[in-house]
């Protein structure tokens, strides 16, 4: 990445270990969420640069050397990955700051470093991991070896940018594989640098590609190139439907982590001082634009009145503000056009008799920020769970609050959704809390706390929230093929 002039910068593609523009020499903007300046100009992919990349990748998987050296040399690098990432802490926090308008100080303290523990965490679980073996009488011996499969696709999101792209890398260069980067084409500038990265590193040239482009044309053409042998992404529903369709006829594996619409269930008996914060995160954690976002709060009607006091103060306590700044602890959302999907549904609580109990508008704002793309932290109640507000993914910091008076009732509410991602589950009672878990239809519920994550546990959505799990052996079944060889003993 380099400055073309004040402030822009100029992205390319990382291509074969090197950096390149465009075939036709197209670029597209990217701007700053928090005062629509254009940021950086972005190399723009034509089809021609997806098969020279994805070229790049397959020639690096057949004949160099990553998928043949040792699992100790591979991982030792990977790991230097994860040092670099470190050395590199505040610069790509501070990208990603610009880039998604998310906290500096969030991006600093937990999604970059979250970002290198992702590599150390694959580079260690491969070193460390066994296999199968099965032994028939004397006669035979069965031991599986698990290889990679090839080309990865890797097409991510522009939430949590640089984190959700090495929770891919990760095991899939661990694994063995080589590697197509789609960045978001939304926030492309964190995400842009682990080409160079991998080669510092030391991991060789065409192992890490990354190609820029929007979704419908260079996600597509990834998604249809008969190169890449698997993709894995995280995005919306609607975009993983598509991804299936388009990589069908090449009869590519997938992995997708999809939209959510978490219940977070607050029950009589729940510790509030814990409750109520944690619930806040969950709610407002990078301006609500988190797949795991507890955006549907069921509140047991005994506690609904102090409740609803507790969150709304704590909602308008909330520093919303520049990202960069060190006190921010809410920023823009991502773009105009996001924007403006969310503000829609402050028409729609509107129209459906929602009661809204604080936010709905703009908040105050210093003057260098002022065209930034900010909505107040929004909180509604709302006693009808099938409204819009209760159903679709808003994917901002507007929330909704929905009464229930019985264990039964709120299991029907909290299962009433296309999505499945995840569940939070408040209260001091051991056997309800394994009820509810138990009964919640999601693939990860948090019990008095929100995303804890130990990256050896399944994660991943039931339902339209997604199609199988990433994490430990998880990923790793994913990137890999298992062989069972058969030896005959005598
Ligand atoms: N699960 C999650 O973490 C995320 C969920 N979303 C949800 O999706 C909604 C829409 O956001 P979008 O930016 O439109 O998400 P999206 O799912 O379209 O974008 C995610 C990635 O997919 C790529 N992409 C888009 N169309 C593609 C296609 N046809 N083939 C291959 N790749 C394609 C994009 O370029 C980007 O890299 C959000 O409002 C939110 O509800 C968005 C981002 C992350
Ligand atoms: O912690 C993870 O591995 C995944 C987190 C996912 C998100 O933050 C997201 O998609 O919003």
């Amino acid at each position: 990445m380099t400055t073309v002039e004040a402030n822009v910068k100029e992205v390319q593609h990382f291509i074969d270990g090197g950096y390149a523009a465009s075939s036709d020499n197209q670029t597209f903007e990217v701007k700053n969420p928090a005062t629509q300046e254009v940021i950086a100009v972005v190399a723009e992919a034509t089809e021609e640069d997806v098969e020279k990349v994805c070229k790049a990748a397959r020639l690096a998987f057949d004949s160099g050397p990553w998928r043949t050296m040792t699992v100790a040399e591979r991982c030792a690098k990977i790991r230097r990955m994860a040092d670099i990432i470190l050395e590199r802490k505040e610069e790509i926090a501070r990208l990603e700051a610009l880039d998604v308008g998310k906290p500096y100080s969030h991006a600093f303290t937990a999604e970059v470093p979250r970002a290198a523990h992702n590599l150390k965490f694959f580079a260690d679980f491969v070193e460390q991991r066994g296999g199968e073996t099965y032994p028939m009488e004397d006669a035979f011996l069965n031991y599986t070896r698990y290889e990679p499969v090839g080309v990865a696709g890797l097409i991510t999101p522009w939430n949590a940018p640089f984190m959700l792209t090495t929770w891919k890398l990760g095991p899939a260069l661990a694994a063995g594989n080589t590697i197509v980067i789609k960045p978001a084409e939304m926030t492309p500038l964190s995400v842009s640098l682990l080409g160079e990265i991998a080669k510092e590193a030391g991991i060789p040239d065409g192992v890490v590609n990354v190609v820029h482009g929007k979704g419908s044309v260079v996600g597509t053409a990834v998604t249809k190139n008969t190169d890449v042998d698997l993709i894995s992404f995280t995005g919306s529903t609607a975009t993983g439907k598509a991804i299936m369709r388009n990589g069908a006829d090449s009869l590519k594996k997938f992995s997708f982590e999809l939209g959510g619409k978490a219940a977070n269930i607050v029950f009589e008996d729940a510790d509030l001082e814990k409750a109520i914060p944690v619930s806040i995160q969950a709610a407002f954690l990078n301006s609500g634009q988190v797949c795991l976002a507890g955006s549907r709060i069921l509140v047991q009607r005994s506690i609904l009145d102090t409740f609803i006091e507790k969150f709304k103060a704590a909602a308008e306590a909330l520093v919303v503000g520049d990202p960069q700044a060190e006190e921010t602890k809410m920023g823009p959302l991502v773009s105009e056009e996001h924007f403006n999907k969310v503000k829609s549904y402050l028409d729609i609580a509107k129209e459906e008799g929602a009661q809204l109990v604080t936010g709905g508008s703009t908040p105050d704002l210093a003057a260098h920020i002022q065209n930034g793309y900010y909505l107040q932290p929004t909180v509604y109640v709302h006693d009808n769970p099938k409204a819009r507000i209760c159903q679709e993914e808003i994917f901002g910091p507007v929330v909704t609050i929905i009464p229930f008076d019985t264990e039964e009732e709120a299991l029907q509410i909290a299962n009433d959704t296309d999505y499945g991602l995840n569940g939070v589950v408040w209260t001091e009672n051991l056997k309800r809390a394994h009820r509810i878990s138990h009964g919640v239809r999601a693939g990860t519920i948090w019990v008095n706390c929100w995303f804890v994550r130990d990256l050896r546990a399944p994660f991943g959505g039931f339902k339209k929230s997604g199609i199988g799990r990433e994490g430990g052996h998880h990923s790793l079944e994913f990137f890999t093929e298992a062989k069972n060889i058969c030896i005959a003993l005598n």
